[in-house]
């Protein structure tokens, strides 16, 4: 089995540039799904208090026969916990829910900017970090406007921002300055929930290299440096989303995915929504 490469965070913490999402898995599926995954080989679970399921995530990687310390676990805050008390309440749900004794990342998972809570409720994640509780602490769709106001005001810079990435929203601007900032990008909806798998010139990249369309796009994903967690529920395409290691895209193919650019969302605008 190839090894996936590991991104080192900017508090030197090792995570596995290839994971598993768990959105919209079925709590009923999920502590099956995310063993089939961990058999296939992932060592990277991205779960979020607002998907349900960290109770049979923490049950997969419990009953899985592998170290806790081989398995990196990501969890978010959920949207109505913002502010510092009910952070650190919700934090100490999320691991009685998993079964844990620590996440290895735990993300505030939106700005929700009318709220004006975020800068308050980092504080709370800075707390649970200096605890040990969380190797690493960051954020998810976070515009840099967001990114600016949180530096200026806090002491622990987010290892990462988790966002919308996928060749119809590339992120130039976000992605610049995550890295800038030494913030790794995690890319959210990699293969855009499908629809990116019927692009015509990911297809013609797909049939010469002998990959499928969801492959070269991960695959680009890698190249580019981001940090990815498709997912699935079908066993075929788990392990072919694995399976991204004995190809390599060129330059001229990645420039042509990047220019697949339209700035298409699939989920909500971080500046708009607000929980
Ligand atoms: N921070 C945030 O705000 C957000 C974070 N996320 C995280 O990112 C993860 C990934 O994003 P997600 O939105 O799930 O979308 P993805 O881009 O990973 O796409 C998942 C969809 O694509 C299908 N699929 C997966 N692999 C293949 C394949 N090889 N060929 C064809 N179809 C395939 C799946 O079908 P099937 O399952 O039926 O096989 C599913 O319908 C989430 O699970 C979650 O962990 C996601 C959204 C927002
Ligand atoms: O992680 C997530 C999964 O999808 C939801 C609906 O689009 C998002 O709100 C959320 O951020």
């Amino acid at each position: 089995m190839t090894a996936v490469p590991a991104i080192t965070l900017n508090n030197a913490v090792q995570i596995p540039q290839l994971g598993f999402g768990t959105f919209q898995i079925p709590p009923e599926d999920t502590r099956e799904t995310t063993l089939a995954a961990l058999k296939a080989g992932y060592r990277h679970i991205d779960t979020a208090q607002m998907y349900g399921n960290e109770k049979e995530v923490g049950q997969a990687v419990r009953d899985s026969g592998l170290d806790r310390a081989d398995v990196f676990v990501t969890s978010k805050l959920n949207n109505d916990s913002q502010g510092h008390d009910n952070a650190l309440r919700a934090f100490d749900r999320s691991l009685d829910e998993l079964g844990l004794d620590h996440l290895d990342l735990f993300l505030i998972h939106w700005p929700l900017p009318a709220k004006g809570l975020f800068v308050e409720t980092w504080k709370a994640l800075e707390e649970i970090y200096r605890s040990g509780r969380a190797k690493a602490i960051g954020v998810s769709n976070f515009q840099p406007r967001h990114l600016r106001r949180l530096l200026e005001n806090s002491d622990v810079v987010p290892a990462v921002n988790q966002i919308e990435v996928h060749p119809y929203l590339t992120q130039d601007e976000v992605r610049a300055f995550g890295a800038g900032h030494e913030i790794a990008t995690e890319a959210w909806s990699p293969i855009a929930q499908g629809k990116v798998l019927d692009d015509p010139t990911i297809n013609r990249i797909a049939e010469r290299e002998g990959k499928s369309p969801a492959q070269v796009t991960l695959r680009w994903h890698i190249q580019r440096g981001d940090i990815v967690f498709p997912k699935s529920v079908t066993q075929k395409r788990i392990e072919e989303n694995f399976d991204l290691f004995d190809f390599e895209l060129s330059e001229g193919d990645i420039g042509e995915i990047s220019a697949l650019n339209r700035n298409e969302r699939t989920g909500f605008d971080p500046d708009r929504f607000n929980g």
